[in-house]
């Protein structure tokens, strides 16, 4: 009835106004925690998100009362997006205060762990142990950091991670999810999402094997074979990244034609005295060649793009804040002047420009299409970017060499982010996807984390694991409780976005020599997808982007196809490794 849609239209109007006002007070009082980590912030921040899950409970049940059957799509939309409030939804305060206070606490573990390798040295993550991880071929201290970063981060907070997901589940439980992971895969809104994931992974093992064949070859050349189990797996601690996630940082070893130009620009950067906020002004000098929107002043403003050296413990891990009042987004990132955090600084404006492009909707669409989206759009603009072309345009890269050999280098350099990321990508919500429906119990965590990271990723740990130790943990995202399957899912959709986009900008030839800068034509049609926020199911902006109705390994395989011909030949029949873990004893 009318009336019943004129009230509910002047519900939703008071609804995006208050949600305004609460999640902009919550994201000031977040982001004092995130840049000065203190008890007096942790316990603001806990009391701030309390107040902000309450309010968030009380909006749903005013939201229950209106019979939503008659209205049109788009209230109906709106409607269902304000009830789903997730584990806002825990009835009992003081349990909903518990489980803020649990990740407040596990949060703060993560960012103020350091290790001490002598009485008085005692390194954080970022930037030292991070750097040592990229320039050290000392594989004695990489194992001592390796084991000691998950002594002081991981380890120290298993017990708060086992009641989290209690907590996490009881919540959800009361909408109607079976359990935690059930709820975050439903933002999908694809029936099929599980399987959609596993079948694309089963797709892309073929590259990643070949991948980990070559590399565990050359890192042997480096390292001896005595380090190497011989069930083929390769240790974690030698692939240049404290979580054996991506592989650029070794890739000087691993270049298939090592005569050929650097194509890590960290060396460069530094001779020409890059700073941070150089760096974020290259990236968004990017976005504005498309005919999208340059960062505001507020965002050079208040964005934290350095770590603090006043001793202030801060959240180094990067991220992009959308404040919600339409005027303040900013980055918070621990910037080194090294060529991953160039790439990271790309990520995360693409956050920023989805904010810009999106803050028009009402509150409830101010989000990505999924969250696939959001973790894409800033490395498709690096896709253009990290080209030797580009970067030789930008002056980055001074000799520029294009004949097959360096071709084969930079999709190399490409592999070792982007094909190397997949398992990982794929396997840390396999675990806790597990976790949450009740498959693994916190007695085999840590077994669990490592069946996968040994079968999946052919990664294998340095030292023999336990169940004193929780690995997952030493991850970011596990503590900070953000979903991880939104970066496999971004890897896929990333290039078939490219390609949309390269077509668009009128580029023939090959995918991987692509670079849609100064492509207002390709600019509009990202602006017309970003725009439209979760306004729609992600399938409708993909489609009008794409062509395409479905996720695709195809272009990600067309992007790369050379370098597996490549490999293939190199490899023969010598890759692949055993499921399981090897056997290690105990560290002596
Ligand atoms: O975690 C990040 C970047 C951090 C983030 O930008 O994704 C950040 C994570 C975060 C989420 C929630 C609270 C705090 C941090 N996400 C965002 O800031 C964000 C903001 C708005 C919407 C969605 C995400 N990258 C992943 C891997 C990765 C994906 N693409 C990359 C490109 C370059 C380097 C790394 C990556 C990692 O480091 O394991
Ligand atoms: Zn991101």
């Amino acid at each position: 009835s009318n009336v019943n849609e004129t009230a509910a239209g002047e519900f939703l109007d008071m609804y995006n106004t208050e949600a305004q006002r609460v999640f902009s007070a919550n994201a000031a009082v977040s982001w004092a925690f995130n840049t000065n980590i203190t008890d007096e912030n942790r316990q603001k921040s806990i009391q701030s998100d309390l107040q902000t899950d309450l309010w968030r409970q009380n909006m749903s049940h005013q939201a229950a009362v209106f019979n939503t059957s008659g209205f049109d799509p788009d209230m109906q939309r709106q409607f269902y997006k304000i009830k789903d409030i997730g584990t806002a939804a825990l009835e009992d305060v003081a349990k909903l205060e518990e489980l803020n206070s649990v990740l407040a606490q596990m949060s703060t573990i993560y960012s103020t762990a350091r290790v001490c390798l002598t009485k008085t040295d005692c390194l954080p993550l970022d930037p030292d142990i991070t750097r040592e991880f990229e320039k050290s071929r000392n594989e004695e201290r990489l194992r001592r950091l390796w084991v000691g970063w998950r002594d002081e981060s991981g380890k120290k907070m298993r017990q708060l991670y086992t009641q989290f997901v209690d907590l996490s589940n009881e919540a959800v439980k009361t909408l109607g999810y079976a359990d935690t992971g059930d709820y975050w895969r439903s933002k999908y809104e694809t029936e099929t999402f599980e399987q959609d994931v596993a079948s694309l992974f089963e797709e892309l093992k073929p590259f990643y094997t070949e991948l980990h064949a070559f590399v565990r070859r050359r890192l042997k050349a480096q390292y001896g074979d005595s380090v190497f189990p011989a069930s083929g797996h390769i240790p974690a601690h030698l692939l240049g990244n404290m979580w054996a996630q991506q592989w650029n940082s070794v890739q000087n070893l691993l270049m298939p034609y090592p005569d050929q130009p650097i194509l890590d620009v960290t060396a460069e950067m530094v001779k020409q005295e890059y700073t941070a906020e150089r760096i974020f002004h290259v990236a968004d000098d990017f976005f504005a060649s498309l005919g999208l929107t340059p960062m505001p002043q507020e965002f050079w403003n208040g964005s934290m793009l350095e770590k603090p050296q006043d001793g202030r413990e801060v959240v180094c891990h990067a991220s992009a804040w959308d404040f919600y009042n339409g005027i303040d987004f900013r980055v918070k990132q621990c910037t080194e002047v090294t060529m991953e955090h160039f790439s990271t600084a790309h990520h995360e404006m693409g956050h920023i420009e989805y904010f810009l492009q999106y803050k028009h909707q009402p509150v409830v669409y101010r989000g990505g299409a999924n969250a696939g989206f959001h973790e894409a759009v800033g490395d498709v603009i690096s896709l253009s970017v990290e080209t030797p072309k580009h970067l030789h345009d930008i002056g980055l890269l001074p000799t520029l060499v294009e004949n097959n050999e360096a071709d084969t280098n930079f999709l190399m350099a490409m592999a070792l982010q982007k094909i190397a990321f997949l398992p990982f990508g794929y396997l840390i919500d396999q675990w806790r996807w597990s976790v949450f429906r009740g498959q693994t119990h916190p007695s085999d965590y840590n077994k669990a984390w490592w069946k996968l990271r040994c079968e999946l990723q052919g990664v294998s740990p340095p030292v023999a694991r336990t169940e004193d130790d929780f690995d997952p943990g030493a991850k970011f995202h596990i503590p900070n409780n953000t979903p991880y399957i939104r970066y496999f899912v971004s890897f896929v959709l990333q290039f078939q976005f490219h390609k949309a986009l390269c077509d668009a900008a009128g580029h023939t030839g090959p995918l991987h020599t692509c670079d849609i800068f100064n492509s207002t034509e390709a600019g509009t049609k990202l602006g017309e997808m970003l725009s439209m926020g979760s306004s729609k199911v992600w399938t409708e902006p993909f489609q009008a982007l794409t062509n395409q109705t479905r996720m695709s390994a195809q272009p990600l395989m067309d992007y790369f196809q050379p370098l597996m011909t490549f490999l293939q030949k190199e490899n023969g029949q010598d890759k692949g490794w055993q499921p399981d873990c090897p056997n290690l004893d105990p560290i002596s």
